[in-house]
C-alpha cells in the first residue's frame, strides 16, 4: 500500500460503520482504521466484516501496558490478518519490543504476513502546554516525538503515528523508508475539532507524510464519498514522486 489514506471508522456500532462503507461503489477497496469504540462494541467480527468486503484494516488499540501484557495481545491481533497497528511508545523499549514480538508470533500462528507496527509518539491532540504542564516532558513537542520514533525504530517497529507537522525531522533523524503515518489531516475549510498540530492534505504530501489518517471530515461530511475522493485527489495531486 503506497501512502493510503486510512478513513477512521470512528462508530459506536459494526452495523453503523457497515452502513457508511455501503455508500461506497462495491468495488472500491478502501484502507480503514477500526479503532477502540468500534473495536470494543464488535470484536474481531468487525475486522472480519471489513476484510470480507475487501478493505484493508488499520488495528488502532494504542496497547500500552506490562510487556508480558503486550506481547499477548499483539499476538492475538497478529492472527487477524490487520495491515498496521499501534502501540504506545512512551511504554519503552522493553514493551515496544515485546509488541513487535507478539505481532511476529501471532502471524507466524495464523500464516499471515506480520502487520506493520506503528508507535504512537505525541498525540495529535497535544499541545506545547499539555506536553510540558500535564505531561510534564520539557522541550518542545517535535523534539519528544523524533525522541519517540528514535525509540521505536531501535525497538524494531515499523513507524509511527505521528503529526505531519513531525514527520521531516522524523525522516531527517532515522530516514525515510521509517513511516510517518498521520492523522491530524484537515481540509483547508475543515474544522480542527480537537486536534491540536494539524495539517492539510497538501502540504502532508510535501512534507513526505507516509500516509493520512481522516476521520471526521469524511465521516461527518454530507456526502462522505464525494468528501473522500476530493480529499484523494488533492493527496494524489500533491505527492512528488
Ligand atoms: O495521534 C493520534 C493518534 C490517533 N488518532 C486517531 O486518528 C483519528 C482521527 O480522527 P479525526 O476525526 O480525523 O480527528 C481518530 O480515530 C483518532 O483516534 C489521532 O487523531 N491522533
Amino acid at each position: 500500500m503506497k501512502r493510503p489514506i486510512f478513513i477512521a471508522l470512528d462508530f459506536p456500532t459494526g452495523q453503523a460503520a457497515l452502513a457508511f462503507l455501503d455508500q461506497f461503489p462495491s468495488d472500491q477497496q478502501l484502507a480503514v482504521k477500526i479503532g477502540m469504540e468500534l473495536f470494543y462494541a464488535e470484536g474481531p467480527a468487525i475486522v472480519k466484516a471489513v476484510q470480507a468486503r475487501g478493505h484493508a484494516v488499520f488495528l488502532d488499540l494504542k496497547l500500552h501496558d506490562i510487556p508480558n501484557t503486550v506481547a499477548s495481545a499483539m499476538r492475538v491481533i497478529g492472527r487477524l490478518g490487520v495491515r498496521y497497528t499501534t502501540v504506545h511508545a512512551a511504554g519503552g523499549h522493553v514493551m515496544l519490543a515485546a509488541a513487535k514480538r507478539g505481532l511476529l508470533a501471532g502471524a507466524n500462528d495464523a500464516g499471515l504476513p506480520a502487520p506493520k507496527l506503528l508507535a504512537i509518539t505525541q498525540l495529535t491532540s497535544t499541545n506545547q502546554t499539555i506536553l510540558n504542564t500535564d505531561q510534564q516532558i520539557a522541550g518542545t513537542v517535535q523534539a519528544s516525538v523524533v525522541h519517540y520514533a528514535q525509540l521505536a525504530q531501535a525497538s524494531d517497529c515499523d513507524g509511527v503515528i505521528c503529526s505531519a507537522q513531525e514527520v521531516a525531522a522524523i525522516h531527517q533523524a532515522v530516514g525515510t523508508d521509517f513511516l510517518g503515518i498521520t492523522p491530524g489531516i484537515r481540509p483547508a475549510s475543515a474544522a480542527a475539532d480537537d486536534q491540536q498540530r494539524v495539517m492539510t492534505p497538501t502540504a502532508a504530501a510535501k512534507v513526505g507524510s507516509n500516509g493520512l489518517v481522516i476521520g471526521r471530515p469524511i465521516t461527518q461530511a454530507s456526502d462522505p464519498v464525494q468528501a473522500y475522493q476530493q480529499i484523494l485527489t488533492e493527496w494524489s495531486a500533491a505527492q512528488h514522486d
